[in-house]
């Protein structure tokens, strides 16, 4: 034998296993039309996604015209479904959302990508509703607070809201109404947002209306976490590498994630309140708050166990970056500590991460797309200023006098549409047996998911003007066909994991929007610079700044 022969036919071996590989990996689903390299490797879809504008990218593939391999062209106008990775197919048809998000039998699980998303607390992986990709946990998190949650009781969260709009107005007058100065009122509706949360959830504002700035760096600490989770969500087992690695994890100070760390923080005041017996204690605490709420539900059943998630990478088995197999076991530990719940952080944090950026995206698109639609604004303005002189429109609006606006609502589910807050698939895994997802057959383990930004632009559902703001389209047009337009939104999801504070983004945004077009005029400044947006799974606009001026008097476009 050759002295190099060892190591040669070691890489040869190698090389046969690569090819090998591949080959399995692109027949397995060499029935789905998809960009070349995507069919081999997720890189392609990081580095779409590390670029920030991964759903236009997702939509001009389902725009595209497919040949499959019997260079038959398989989609003319709009593919039903585009493999964007080796084992991932993007579904573009509205009519398979309830395929895929279904409700009746076994649903179908989140993918790996959601293990990404959890953030640590005290160096412990802390599971919350949103991520956790193990159904039984999601039941046992969601059933004692999905009441809170509810269209019923959004109502008495009325009041909370109130508050903050009326501060969100002073700060607005003070700043840039007296003064005279731009605004950038992207950050404002932000800070609004964030404050609503804090309102809601903790009866304490966080502070940064008031402040005029990112309290504490929250906003920018979940900004970077989701441009981490974003990118390193499409290859999930890099996570385990480093930032979920018990091993490093172990070897570092133990590590919290900024945005548990500043729910923390808002529990361990209220503790201090709750321990204070003075007469300060009842005017800074709400018992409707979630706080109190999330603590009432934990008292009253005391079988709601306290748990902590552990994570144990197991190490690579294969020196190519390609093979490395890491196993990953999340693994329940049930404990009957009288220590504080970790159920509370995990609901708390919940409303922090998913409620506040989403919310502010959602109202920087309504108010963005009013003002570049001066016939919108003009017919809103219209229907605001008659419901005003009828009586039946406050200068705070009220939940049940907005909802009672046909064309707000009709902008409010355009906005949803045209831009929704959440810019990349939410994805699932297909169950054993496989399945069918628009007439082609899926093997078990496939990834499939849905881009809001895609299923927004269906023609068979929204028509050849998907692209366009027309609020009308939710007016105009029999019952059936506006049933179907409804049941084809994503903007908040779909099935069992549809978002579970949309209520109160309705309740925040139907509310804002009347109550300042109603009290000020507004006017982009600097018109000719568009907004511009990044894609880090949420999908924020930055440069929106306005002018504002007092609304005087008020009815004035009758
Ligand atoms: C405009 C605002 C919002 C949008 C567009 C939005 C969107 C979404 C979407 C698309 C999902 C489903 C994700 C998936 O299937 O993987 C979701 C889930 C969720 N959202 Fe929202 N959301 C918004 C506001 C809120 C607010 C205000 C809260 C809390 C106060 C909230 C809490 C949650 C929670 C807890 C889940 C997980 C539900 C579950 O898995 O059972 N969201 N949201």
């Amino acid at each position: 034998m050759m002295p190099f022969s060892l190591p040669f036919l070691g890489l040869f071996l190698s090389l046969v296993f690569l090819v090998f590989h591949y080959t399995r990996q692109y027949l397995r689903l060499s029935h789905i039309p998809g960009p070349f390299f995507a069919r081999f490797s997720n890189l392609p879809r990081l580095y779409w996604v590390y670029h920030r504008n991964a759903h236009s990218i997702h939509i001009s593939q389902h725009r595209q015209n497919w040949r499959n391999r019997t260079g038959n062209d398989t989609s003319p106008n709009w593919a039903p479904l585009v493999r964007y990775g080796p084992n991932a197919v993007s579904v573009g048809s509205a009519a398979a959302i309830d395929t895929i998000y279904r409700m009746r039998g076994d649903p179908l699980k989140k993918s790996d990508f959601y293990s990404v998303i959890p953030p640590m607390r005290k160096g412990v992986v802390l599971p919350s509703i949103f991520s956790t990709q193990n159904e039984n946990l999601h039941r046992m998190l969601k059933r004692p607070i999905a009441a809170v949650y509810s269209m019923s009781n959004l109502v008495s969260f009325e009041p909370l809201v109130d508050r903050t709009i009326e501060v969100f107005r002073q700060e607005l007058d003070r700043r840039f109404v007296h003064s005279g100065e731009d605004c950038d009122f992207g950050a404002w509706l932000q800070y609004f947002a964030f404050d609503v949360i804090g309102e809601i959830t903790f009866s304490k504002r966080l502070g940064f209306l008031e402040e005029g700035h990112d309290v504490e760096g929250i906003i920018e600490s979940i900004w970077y976490w989701f441009e981490y989770v974003a990118v390193i969500g499409q290859i999930p087992w890099l996570d385990s590498l480093w930032v979920k690695n018990t091993v490093v994890s172990r070897l570092q100070p133990a590590k919290w994630s900024p945005m548990v760390l500043f729910a923390n923080k808002r529990e361990e005041e209220r503790r201090a309140l709750s321990a204070d017996t003075s007469e300060k204690k009842d005017s800074q605490v709400n018992d409707r708050d979630f706080l109190s709420r999330f603590q009432a539900a934990l008292d009253k059943d005391p079988s709601i166990p306290q748990w902590h998630v552990t994570l144990f990478p197991y190490f690579p088995i294969s020196l190519f970056p390609h093979f490395l197999i890491l196993c990953h076991t999340y693994r329940l530990q049930f404990t009957n500590s009288r220590a504080m719940s970790r159920a509370l952080p995990a609901w708390t944090s919940s409303n922090i991460i998913a409620g506040s950026d989403t919310t502010a995206i959602f109202l920087r698109t309504m108010f963005h797309q009013l003002l570049t639609h001066p016939s919108s604004l003009t017919k809103l303005r219209a229907e605001l200023d008659e419901a005003f002189v009828k009586g039946n429109l406050s200068e705070t609006a009220t939940w049940k006098e907005s909802i009672a606006l046909p064309y707000l609502n009709a902008c409010f589910k355009e906005a949803g549409r045209i831009h929704p807050p959440f810019g990349l698939h939410l994805e699932r895994v297909v169950p054993q047996g496989g399945m069918d997802v628009c007439g082609k057959s899926l093997p078990a383990g496939t990834i499939v998911g849905m881009n809001a930004w895609v299923i927004h632009r269906d023609p068979e559902v929204f028509g050849p003007d998907a692209d366009a703001w027309r609020p009308e389209r939710w007016l105009e047009g029999d019952e059936t066909y506006i049933k179907k337009m409804d049941a084809s939104l994503l903007t908040f999801g779909a099935g069992h994991r549809i978002c579970l504070g949309k209520h109160i983004s309705y309740l925040e945004i139907l509310k804002l929007v009347p109550t300042l077009l109603q009290a000020y005029d507004i006017e982009l400044v600097d018109e000719a610079k568009s907004l511009t947006v990044q894609n880090r799974w949420f999908v924020p606009q930055f440069g929106f700044h306005v002018r504002l001026r007092r609304r005087e008097p008020r009815g004035a476009s009758l």
